[in-house]
């Protein structure tokens, strides 16, 4: 016996990923539980911290990574997965996953409107400084032309000096390059994890942007064959920067181009609504925090008994979730399935420390 979550239908009707098994009340595992992996998705994982997330998505990593057709991207602000790369020695087996690891990712600065080139920088758009770094962003395609329109214009010199000051800002940051990445770069088979650990949240953001938006686009002008998923863990800090709007038009209007998001965060109550109301599948974990419980709560579906915010209802121990899957209307308690290769986000410990 087994289930694929996502999927109005069974085993057989395209290509599936080993999640985990069911959960019974006694701890005990139970039937596999696989997701579907043949057309797109929208999930969000949450659970408060060290319960399991980033594990949980490394599982959907692996999964992905052996099915055709897929292009699975990691946003990776920890710089917790490049272990998928490597083998695991617990098992001793070789279950390397492939993958590329780009360590010093850049995106075109056109992958910013001139509006996200004003609160990257933190300026309004009414005013001044902001007002020439959004008409130079309209205007212009690297920071060095978008410095020379500046120049070029006959605002005061205050004005001009704050704007090439926020630019050279942004340029410190070595994170736009007029030849950065292209979904071309991306849509391999392998996992591409972009390893923005390191990076300011500003930064981050825009990577974050230049990527999605670049995923997005070359699936909409039939660019790149294989379907995106793009992995985002900590993803409450994309979802209050620049990367916002093109998180947001993946879960709105990712289904028609294929293009899927997996957001894990232990904040569901600083992502927006959206993020959890589109989300055809959403994994909990254990969470206590009161807004955190209510934002799930909020989101709960009409065919689920009882609240989320129960305290016996979300699970106790790490790897353990409670799944609700909108495509068959469902809920289930699942154990995640053991990682192939090794987790990159265990925790530091004292006593492991040799001086
Ligand atoms: N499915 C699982 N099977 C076995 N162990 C697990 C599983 N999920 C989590 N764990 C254990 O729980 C620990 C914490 O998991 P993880 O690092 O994914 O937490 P997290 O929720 O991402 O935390 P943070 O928010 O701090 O990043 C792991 O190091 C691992 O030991």
């Amino acid at each position: 016996m087994s289930f694929v979550l996502g999927r109005d239908g069974d085993r057989d009707r395209g290509p599936v990923g080993h999640l985990g098994s069911y959960r019974a009340l006694d701890g005990t595992s139970g039937a596999v539980l696989y997701c579907d992996l043949d057309g797109p998705h929208a999930v969000t994982i949450v659970g408060k911290r060290g319960y399991g997330k980033s594990y949980t998505m490394g599982v959907f990593a692996e999964e992905l990574a052996k099915t055709n057709g897929l292009a699975p991207v990691i946003v990776d602000p920890m710089g917790a997965f490049e272990t998928l790369a490597e083998t695991n020695t617990d098992t001793e087996r070789d279950n390397k996953i492939p993958a590329t690891v780009i360590d010093d990712p850049a995106v075109k600065p056109t992958a910013l409107d001139p509006q996200s080139w004003c609160g990257l920088l933190g300026l309004s758009p009414e005013r001044g400084a902001g007002g020439l770094v959004w008409q130079a962003a309209q205007k212009t395609s690297t920071i060095a032309e978008m410095r020379a329109h500046i120049d070029g214009t006959d605002a005061p010199q205050i004005d001009k000096r704050a704007a090439r000051n926020h630019l050279h800002l942004a340029e410190s940051w070595d994170v736009f390059d007029a030849t950065g990445l292209e979904a071309t770069d991306l849509a391999g088979p392998e996992v591409t994890i972009i390893d923005v650990s390191g990076l300011e949240s500003a930064p981050m953001n825009a990577v974050c942007r230049g990527v999605a938006e670049a995923l997005y686009r070359a699936r909409v002008t039939e660019t790149i064959e294989r379907l995106p998923w793009l992995l985002l863990d900590e993803a409450h800090t994309f979802f209050s920067g620049v990367a916002e709007p093109a998180l947001e038009r993946i879960l709105t209007r990712g289904r028609a181009p294929g293009v899927s998001l997996v957001a894990a965060t232990q904040r569901p109550s600083a992502v927006p609504a959206l993020c959890l109301s589109q989300s055809d599948l959403l994994l909990a974990h254990r969470l206590t925090a009161q807004t955190d419980l209510e934002a799930l709560v909020a989101a709960q579906p009409t065919y689920m008994n009882g609240s989320l915010a129960d305290t016996d209802r979300l699970p106790e121990t790490p790897g353990e979730v409670v799944v609700i899957d909108d495509a068959t209307e469902t809920v289930h308690a699942v154990q995640i399935r053991t990682r192939e290769t090794p987790h990159g986000g265990n925790s530091p410990r004292a006593s492991n420390v040799e001086i």
